[in-house]
């Protein structure tokens, strides 16, 4: 009940005096005048009293606002209407309203507040009202803020995942209608890494940004593009002719990208791989037309970067195994299912083992033989699985070989695989330095395997990579040599130490005329060169004698002996004699 409803004071049961009356009302008047929230009571949208709060919420002094009409605190009529519409009957059914609105103060500007009513006497409605109202501008923004934050992205101001997937939804609902297409195109940045890691992040940051601008004018109305993180850009576009309309937009981006970009006073070149998909062919929703294009970008990728390709379904049963083997080497890396095997790298004449080639291999549970590294090695590339388990192979292997020269093996050396990604890490020779210095390794005892394509990729930061090695005193050799395209000229501009002539060619010694007279080309070759030369995957006597005869003085091959575990290899160093063919005594030099 109303206090004010009975005239008794409850705490004496006597009828209110005068006195008691007045006292009431000035509690009642500090109460309000000490508020934090505005307080205003009006009668027919007319205002009958309001509290000091209230005026200073709106700048108006107090005697100002009393017995205006409330309109002068909305932005317009029509808010003023509007409100009228969604407080009267709330507040005349004897309810409490509670909404948020945007208010004027007397200076023209908005605020948005919460405002709380109620009719003064529920019992008599038309008595007046009183409201209750508080500036929630900041929790406002802070609403809209968070709104903004789950629905775009912060660097580009794009829509982000979210927001595209809502878009995507749309566009597909108006062809669903319209008998049409929608193309989900998958736009990721080639070598953007490279950017990040080379000149920083902020140079990066600017670089996605002009990247979004450029891409956002190759948009018609109905388009939508957004970031999903990293690199990767995706554009959804409501189309009439499907594939050709796709390709005419995905050329119009990779030209757009292919103009050279200023980001921080650098000249950087961009390109993209760009996988393509295409409702209602490639998938129905937003997610399964994204991950059809998605894997398309990666098809992209593989095909070279800086091209567009088009999902199809046989891109899926390459997807999914990428997916498994992936998700088998990140299991392997966390519980320790990698081992190295070793294969020996001989001296022809002696048989003396010189060095030891380290073969990732993946473990199998049970008695399964343990899986090459050599399946896995291009998934593990593009997942960059490779740099942590490059990091593990170059770690053990030195560890091994500290183990075996303190056995006394004094000369041996080990060869350690180098993929394009981790040759092309930044941190690649600190790690290597790190490593020697904790195994106490000289830097020549590591030999490092690269292939051609390395070299033919970036050639000029190559040369500086490989320039750094070599003045640490690390050995390097041209794995596979012969697969790719160097000539005599290209490879005098490296500081290499040995070739190793890729096996397909050693198999065809005797075999097939062009194998035999590239193997002795190479040979020669590296002679004029003054470069080691080692022949991989000898398999037969007769190979042997045609390289030896030809100057080749190193070689491995399961003639030799094939890769095995650690202890395997130990047994091998100590009972070399009855292992290598054609060999009298034990040669490996014991300190
Ligand atoms: N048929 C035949 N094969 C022979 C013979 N002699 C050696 N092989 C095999 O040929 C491969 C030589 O290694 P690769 O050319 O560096 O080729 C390696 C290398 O590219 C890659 N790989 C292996 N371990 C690593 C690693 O730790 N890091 C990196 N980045 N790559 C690795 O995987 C490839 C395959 O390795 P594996 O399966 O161990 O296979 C090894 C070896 O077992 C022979 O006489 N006949």
């Amino acid at each position: 009940m109303n206090t004010l409803d009975n005239t008794e004071n409850p705490e004496n049961g006597k009828p209110y005096s005068e006195a008691e009356l007045r006292q009431t009302l000035l509690e009642y008047q500090a109460i309000l005048d000490n508020a934090s929230v505005g307080i205003v009571f009006t009668r027919d949208r007319k205002i009958l009293r309001c509290n000091d709060r209230f005026s200073e919420l709106f700048g108006w002094p107090k005697d100002h606002l009393v017995g205006m009409p409330t309109i002068i605190v909305y932005p317009s009529a029509e808010a003023f209407d509007e409100m009228g519409r969604i407080a009267i009957p709330v507040l005349s059914r004897g309810e409490r309203l509670d909404t948020e609105v945007l208010l004027k103060r007397r200076d023209g500007s908005t605020f948005w507040g919460r405002l709380r009513g109620k009719a003064i006497d529920p019992a008599d409605v038309h008595n007046g009202t009183i409201f209750i109202l508080e500036d929630i501008t900041e929790h406002r923004m802070a609403q809209e803020r968070l709104l903004y934050m789950a629905h775009y992205d912060a660097l580009t101001g794009l829509p982000n995942r979210t927001l595209l997937q809502d878009r995507i939804k749309q566009a597909l609902s108006h062809a669903q209608r319209d008998q049409s297409q929608v193309v989900v195109m998958f736009i990721d940045l080639d070598y953007f890494k490279h950017v990040n890691d080379s000149l920083g992040h902020q140079v990066g940051d600017r670089l996605l940004q002009t990247v979004a601008i450029r891409l956002q004018k190759c948009l018609r109305e109905g388009d939508s593009l957004a970031r999903l993180g990293g690199d990767e850009f995706v554009l959804s576009l409501p189309v009439q002719n499907g594939s050709d309309d796709a390709a005419l937009v995905a050329k119009k981006v990779l030209d757009t990208l292919d103009q050279a970009f200023i980001a921080d006073g650098h000249e950087l070149h961009m390109s993209a791989s760009i996988g393509i998909s295409l409702y209602p062919n490639d998938g129905t929703d937003a997610e399964s037309l994204m991950r059809a294009a998605d894997t398309a970008m990666y098809d992209a990728k593989e095909k070279g970067r800086n091209n567009y390709q088009f999902f199809t379904p046989a891109l899926n049963t390459t997807a999914q195994r990428h997916l498994t083997v992936a998700n088998r080497l990140r299991q392997a890396l966390a519980h320790d299912e990698f081992a190295l095997y070793y294969q020996p790298q001989v001296d022809m004449e002696s048989g003396t083992i010189l060095s030891a080639e380290a073969l990732l291999r993946c473990l199998q549970p049970g008695d399964k033989a343990p899986i090459s590294f050599g399946a896995f090695i291009t998934i593990a590339e593009k997942t960059g699985l490779i740099l942590p388990i490059g990091d593990w192979v170059l770690r053990q292997a030195c560890l091994q070989l500290k183990q075996w020269r303190d056995l006394g093996y004094a000369d041996l050396r080990i060869a350690v695989n180098l993929s394009p990604r981790q040759f092309h890490q930044p941190h690649l020779l600190a790690t290597i330095e790190q490593i020697l210095g904790e195994t106490g390794l000289p830097a020549n005892a590591l030999d490092l395997e690269i292939t051609e394509s390395v070299l033919l990729q970036r050639s000029e930061d190559n040369l500086d990579t490989l320039q750094q090695l070599n003045d640490m005193g690390l050995q390097l050799s041209i794995d596979d040599f012969g697969t790719g395209y160097s000539s005599l000229a290209y490879l005098q501009r490296f500081p290499v130490h040995a070739l190793k002539i890729d096996q397909t060619f050693v198999r065809g010694i005797n075999q097939n005329l062009n194998d035999t007279a590239l193997v002795t080309a190479i040979i020669a070759m590296a002679q004029s060169l003054h470069l080691e030369v080692l022949a991989e995957g000898v398999e037969t006597e007769q190979q042997a004698s045609f390289l030896m005869s030809h100057g080749c003085r190193a070689a491995q091959g399961f003639y030799y002996g094939e890769a095995v575990p650690a202890k395997t290899f130990t047994r091998l160093l100590r009972r070399q004699t009855a292992h290598m063919p054609g060999v009298q005594d034990s040669n490996v030099r014991r300190k």
